[in-house]
């Protein structure tokens, strides 16, 4: 289809994928840039970026550098301002594409490859982080693409995802196999073929947890706030998180969850100022705007002590974990403990014995007590989570040199599926049993029996709380999906929802 006329296919063809990674460099990037002071080079317009001849700068007579704004092809903008439009994307055309959420970044990513007219469309998980509202808009406009039969669509969908009506074809990828028949024959397939079914359902059907809600308060917000020049994002929340909780923090692209976990985490800039000034209005007296983090201002708090309190998964760390550091998986876990990006290799033991590394910190040796429970923790983490906990058996007859867990340790971080590189990264902000834990979009990627590995572990089924195993008691956990069942606590079990609605938080039980 795409080489009929001669023409070199790879012009026709838009990808757009989401469970794959945006940046190839392997190289670590600072993801907190964002938040802070938008530099020079990240100042390009959504608009800008989808038109960038209307920015090229030129040196002009005097030698300064300035913009030469072109006018972009009329038809073509009046296009992307329709497609923007649908995409709820009319608002945000301005704002530096740096700036711009998650959810939003991947509506821009849709409208600039169907913007580009190809003959072959492919969008990799395009539902994935998209909100409620905006999942049936992709779903129409794509819709219509396909009814006017340009571009083809190829979507890739998780098995345990609802295929679109009208989708016509179907190729199922199993095992390494792959097998391809219209919509009914592959549907039938998937109904008659046990094993794949077990594995497609999310199981919802789990004993009972208690959650504890008597816990010591970790985070504490008292009208907090946050803005970007006169954007407001965050308007006066109230919320506390107390140890043994477990919260949903939902919310529409763009309500400010992500901004708000990088208070938590004190990666933001204005964590450090949310506090009253002296000179606040009577309106305002000083004690009734805070942050607290584990009881203090974020600024009292070193912040390498906060990063080895708090577990995070997000896209934001998927995307900037270091990939060309050859870290092992085991590597990679390890570094959890102190929530950094790299851990000393080759340790030797006073025995001359060389072991393996268990992480921290530069001039701090670990006792042996503490060594030996990093690594009972790392083993649980890697045995729980990870292949033992999913993968197919190896068929019999076939030999397997090492355990499943103990060859999965050794392997290179970065030479793992996205599924199993989310996997390790949740196994990574589990492993220290921080005090909270945040887990932003974690199910991406993963496959169905990835995430129901991950819910029970969560969820304390798989250890005894207390022996240095599982999930504790008393760990606090806040989950960010826009998917209900991808949650891993019930209403029943006393999960508890934070919403938030541009801006503005409730606590909703
Ligand atoms: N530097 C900035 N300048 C202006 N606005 C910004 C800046 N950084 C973020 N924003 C805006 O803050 C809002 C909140 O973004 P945030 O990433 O917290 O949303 P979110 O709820 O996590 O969304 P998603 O579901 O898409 O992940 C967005 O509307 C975004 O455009």
């Amino acid at each position: 289809m795409l080489s009929l006329d001669g023409s070199d296919p790879y012009q026709k063809i838009s990808m757009v994928s989401f469970g794959n990674r945006a940046r190839g460099s392997g190289a670590f990037y600072d993801y907190s840039a964002r938040y802070g002071a938008v530099r020079e080079e990240d100042r390009t317009t959504l608009r800008e970026s989808v038109f960038p001849e209307t920015i090229d700068e030129v040196v002009g007579e005097l030698g300064y550098r300035q913009r030469e704004v072109q006018r972009a092809n009329e038809e073509d903008m009046h296009y992307f301002e329709q497609l923007a439009d649908r995409m709820g994307l009319t608002k945000l055309l301005d704002l530096p594409v740096v700036a711009l959420s998650n959810g939003q970044t991947r509506r821009a990513r849709v409208v600039k490859a169907i913007l580009r007219k190809p003959e072959l469309l492919l969008l990799d998980e395009p539902l994935t982080g998209l909100d409620v509202q905006t999942r049936p808009a992709l779903l129409s406009l794509l819709y219509e693409l396909h009814s006017a039969r340009r571009p083809r669509i190829i979507l890739g969908l998780r098995i345990q995802d609802d295929v679109p009506e009208w989708v016509t074809h179907v190729a199922l990828v199993d095992s390494g196999r792959i097998r391809t028949g219209t919509k009914d024959e592959i549907e039938r397939l998937v109904r008659e073929s046990g094993s794949l079914s077990e594995q497609s359902r999310l199981c919802n059907d789990v004993p009972k947890v208690s959650v504890d809600h008597s816990g010591e308060i970790l985070v504490d917000m008292n009208n907090v706030s946050v803005k970007y020049g006169d954007r407001t994002v965050l308007k006066a929340i109230n919320w506390q998180i107390k140890g043994g909780e477990r919260w949903h923090l939902v919310g529409a692209n763009g309500s400010g969850k992500t901004t708000l976990l990088s208070l938590i985490t004190g990666d933001h800039p204005q964590s450090y100022t949310q506090s009253s000034p002296l000179s606040a209005p009577p309106s305002e007296p000083a004690s009734q705007r805070y942050l607290r983090l584990f009881s203090q201002p974020r600024s009292r708090i070193p912040t390498p002590t906060l990063h080895s309190k708090i577990g995070v998964v997000s896209p934001e760390l998927f995307d900037a974990f270091p990939r060309r550091t050859g870290l092992t998986v085991w590597e990679a876990v390890a570094t959890g403990f102190e929530g950094v990006f790299s851990v000393p290799r080759n340790i030797v033991t006073s025995s001359g014995k060389p072991q393996r590394s268990v992480g921290g910190r530069v001039g701090e040796e670990l006792t042996d007590s503490e060594r030996q429970w990093r690594e009972k923790r790392i083993w649980d983490v890697i045995e729980h989570l990870g292949p033992a906990a999913w993968a197919t058996p190896v068929e019999p007859g076939h030999d397997q040199i090492l355990p499943v867990s103990e060859e999965f340790a050794s392997r290179s971080f970065a030479s793992l599926s996205v599924g199993e590189q989310r996997v390790v990264l949740l196994m990574r902000a589990l492993v220290g049993q921080p005090p909270l834990v945040l887990l932003d979009e974690v199910w991406s990627g993963m496959d169905a029996s990835m995430i129901n590995a991950a819910r029970s572990y969560l969820r304390g089924e798989s250890g005894v709380p207390g022996d240095g195993r599982g999930m504790a008691k008393d760990q606090a956990v806040v989950v960010i999906t826009h998917w209900e069942n991808e949650v891993p606590w019930s209403a029943e079990d006393g999960v508890k929802k934070f919403v938030l609605e541009s801006g503005v938080g409730k606590v909703v039980r």
